[in-house]
């Protein structure tokens, strides 16, 4: 069975990174993307935003909503600070178990907890079986389409307080118009609008930062 493109993204990872070092997998991983075949990362240049915006919040707990193959959650987790934590949601079986291994060859697998399941399920479980209390920051990367709802349940889940940080991608492109609609005509929340380009390419696409005003 010939192999996926996320287990030759992997693969180009253990061949050509630095074990141990997430900044040497980021690396390899956009390396990868931008020279032989494109995924959705967040990338290098939307990954600055990221890391901007995870350094002045500079959080406990954080949660990000689509793994993916792990790219976002080693970036994050390289920058959290001792005792500090990431939850990562992945419904994708497949990519899940390579975000495992990319998290745990880029040595911040004890930063990092990796859920596999449906965001709409695993977000009510957060608090009781996670031993969440509330999330000081929220990366929302995963089905444009569960942008709104998941935003609503994080509220409805009682998991935002008063100054918690969502920041979502791509609401340019592919686009989350309904997130857009929800968040900036909604008074519980502060947004601010980062233009950017789209993962490895010369295209336009955004991040939106959402402040939980309580
Ligand atoms: C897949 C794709 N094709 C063309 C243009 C953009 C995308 C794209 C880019 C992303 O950063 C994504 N992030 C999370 N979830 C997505 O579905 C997603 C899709
Ligand atoms: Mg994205």
């Amino acid at each position: 069975m010939n192999q996926s493109k996320e287990r030759r993204i992997l693969n180009f990872v253990l061949q050509n990174a630095v074990r141990g070092d997430p900044c040497s997998v980021m690396e390899t991983i956009d390396k990868y993307c931008s020279e032989k075949e494109w995924a959705m990362n967040v990338g290098d240049v939307k990954g600055v935003i990221l890391d901007k915006t995870v350094e002045e919040i500079n959080p406990k707990v954080a949660l990000e909503l689509g793994t993916y193959c792990g790219y976002s959650a080693v970036r994050i987790a390289r920058l959290l600070k001792a005792g500090a934590c990431l939850l990562t949601v992945e419904f994708n079986p497949e990519f899940a178990a390579i975000a495992k291994q990319m998290i745990e060859f880029a040595g911040v697998q004890d930063k990092v907890k990796l859920l596999e399941g449906p965001s709409e399920v695993i977000i009510p479980q957060l608090k009781k079986k996670y031993e969440v209390d509330t999330l000081d920051f929220v990366f929302v990367d995963h089905w444009k389409d569960r942008y709104a709802p998941d935003t609503i349940l994080l509220q409805e889940c009682s998991l935002l307080r008063k100054g918690s940080v969502l920041l979502a991608d791509n609401i340019i492109f592919p686009g989350a118009p309904e997130f857009v609609k929800y968040i900036r005509n909604n008074p519980r929340f502060q947004c601010s609008t980062y233009p950017s380009y789209l993962e490895y390419m010369k295209v336009q696409d955004a991040m939106e930062k959402a402040v939980f005003l309580g």
